[in-house]
């Protein structure tokens, strides 16, 4: 039996391969089991694992997937590192621990035996056991690098740090923003356009710490972080921390957050046209995006491209269109599904393919798009249709990874 560069053994690597499938056909039976009863037992991890997409099923689903994805790849992880990479951003933002790997590890080899009975030998299990404790390795060591240069960025730290809401402004029906400062006075941390933070929202009544992410919505580089939160009906679960953000969180509260993360940031080396595409909240991360761009890359053409339900819906519509104004360089697009006053947008309805192939001026650009789940895929099939390279398309969707990767 020759050991591989994982340190496992053939017969073990052979086991985990032979397996996977079986344990996909009931790969959701497995990890919701697997919630539940690792909940059950380390209730103090419910903030981590994010309640609203446990009960949705989305949590277990994406899980499961990344554990079998790695475990296809057992011999050579580092063909899934850029996906691993992408985890462990989100990992390091919600203060993800070593520690917490073992729990998660022992829990799904209880429900890999409690689902699969008998089919579950002896030799199975222990061949899982050795495939996860390589990819949690894998996991820790990459998140290890990120929170070394958490620690080590201007103005960075590592776990929960308290910032002030300092003004809270509405942008639109829908959308608020907080901004906010360090409580302890320090230095406001540097960060890349497109990345996001984590809120914990301490509620009164709730039994634990929601922990929700949210993109910073200004460029980087000034005296405060600004958040802009799109507030969700009060009768969705999701909406539990937006809600308690937009009625509870006034100028003076204090918010623990964590330092900024994230790989869906602008790139700046780069020419080509840049085309930010958000639909509603979206807009976030790209407003980032936009404000840096006007600074550092004053040559560079970028197409501003907005989605809204209406005018009533659209958020920061008179700064997107005074930095188009005091800039050459920008062109914007407003887009209203329900328009009541034709002359306020450039189109009716959604973005489709016609229309967007006329705003784009080539496809030789870098592409973000930033939007609910259905508009990144209505999207994404826009681009890939006019023919735009993989690698210019940029995305990014608050959702369990699963989703994100499809
Ligand atoms: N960094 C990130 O990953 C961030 C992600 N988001 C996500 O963005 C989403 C924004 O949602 P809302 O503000 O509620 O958006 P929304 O429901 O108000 O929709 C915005 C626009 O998208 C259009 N749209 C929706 N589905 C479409 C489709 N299939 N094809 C074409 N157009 C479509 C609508 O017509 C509307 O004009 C949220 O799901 C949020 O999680 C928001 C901020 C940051």
């Amino acid at each position: 039996m020759g050991a591989t560069t994982t340190g496992l053994d053939q017969k073990t690597i052979e086991t985990v391969k032979a397996t996977v499938p079986v344990l996909q056909e009931h790969g959701e039976a497995i990890t919701s089991h697997f919630y539940k009863i690792m909940l059950e037992n380390h209730p103090e991890l419910k903030n981590v694992f994010n309640q609203t997409n446990q009960r949705k099923g989305g949590q277990p689903k994406a899980l499961a997937n990344t554990v079998y994805a790695a475990a296809a790849n057992i011999e050579h992880l580092e063909d899934i590192l850029p996906h691993v990479k992408q985890i462990a951003h989100k990992h390091t933002s919600l203060n993800i621990k070593p520690e917490q790997y073992p729990i998660v590890g022992k829990y799904l080899l209880i429900a890999i035996k409690d689902v699969l009975g008998e089919a579950a030998t002896d030799n199975i299990i222990d061949a899982w056991e050795k495939a996860y404790g390589v990819i949690a390795d894998v996991f820790i060591s990459v998140e290890k690098e990120m929170y070394e240069e958490k620690q080590n960025a201007p103005g960075g730290w590592v776990g929960f740090r308290d910032f002030t809401v300092v003004k809270k402004i509405q942008e639109s029906e829908v959308i608020t923003s907080f901004y906010l400062k360090p409580a302890d006075h320090g230095r406001i941390p540097a960060y890349q356009p497109g990345q996001y933070i984590t809120i914990k929202a301490q509620i009164d009544g709730e039994t634990y710490d929601h922990l929700r992410q949210y993109s910073l919505s200004t460029a980087p580089g000034q005296d405060f972080l600004r958040i802009s939160v799109k507030r969700e009906d009060e009768h969705n679960p999701e909406g539990i921390v937006s809600n308690y953000l937009h009625h509870q969180v006034e100028e003076g509260a204090i918010l623990p957050i964590t330092s900024p993360s994230g790989d869906f940031v602008l790139n700046e080396t780069e020419q080509k046209p840049l085309i930010l595409i958000s639909g509603g909240v979206g807009l976030t991360p790209l407003m980032s995006m936009l404000e840096t761009v006007i600074e550092e890359q004053p040559e560079r053409e970028v197409i501003f491209i907005h989605a809204a339900r209406s005018r009533a819906y659209h958020a920061m519509k008179d700064k997107v269109a005074s930095i188009a104004e005091a800039n050459k360089q920008v062109t914007y697009y407003t887009v209203y599904a329900d328009n009541t006053d034709a002359a306020a947008c450039d189109k009716e309805g959604r973005i489709d393919f016609d229309w967007l192939k006329t705003v784009v001026p080539t496809v030789d650009a870098s592409f973000y798009l930033c939007g609910p789940k259905g508009f990144m895929g209505a999207m994404d099939g826009h681009l890939r249709k006019m023919n735009v390279a993989d690698n210019d398309i940029h995305f990014e969707l608050f959702a369990p990874m699963n989703e994100i990767a499809n």
